[in-house]
């Protein structure tokens, strides 16, 4: 069975109420329950956490036995050197997802520190960009 983790970084923990007109108005445990019923041969595991050195010692602890990470670092992916080089640390591949169009946004969201560490980047979609990640891991 094919283990892959959902990690989300700081604020995601608040969509369905955070700018539904951006994000949506789902709150991702109900999503990620979605997930999990439509895909369930699959071992999907799911971490938030607002704090960077989280994520990171998240990424250390599956990186080297899951088969997939999807990666949605919020405001950190324009920032986190930190977060990019432990995606680079691990042996587990990663793809990126963001909710929004982020280059249909503010300039400095354009850019994103994870993108070439990662074996690709699905954006705009909403949550459906996480439900594509996982179909590509399979
Ligand atoms: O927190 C987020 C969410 C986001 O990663 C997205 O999923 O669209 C886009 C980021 O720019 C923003 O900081």
């Amino acid at each position: 069975m094919k283990k892959i983790l959902i990690l989300n970084g700081p604020n995601l923990n608040l969509l369905g109420t955070r700018e539904p007109t951006v994000y949506g108005k789902q709150t991702f445990e109900d999503y990620f329950q979605a997930l999990k019923n439509e895909f369930p041969k699959t071992q999907l595991h799911y971490y938030q956490s607002n704090h960077e050195g989280d994520l990171i010692d998240k990424i250390h602890e599956v990186g080297f036995s899951f088969d997939g990470i999807i990666v949605n670092a919020g405001g950190y992916s324009h920032t986190s050197v930190a977060l990019a080089d432990a995606l680079s640390a691990v042996t587990t591949p990663a793809v990126e997802v963001h909710i929004s169009n982020i280059h249909a946004r503010e300039k400095f969201r354009h850019h994103s520190f994870l993108t070439d560490r990662c074996k690709g980047m699905i954006c705009g979609l909403g949550l459906k960009g996480y439900e594509m990640a996982v179909r590509y891991f399979l």
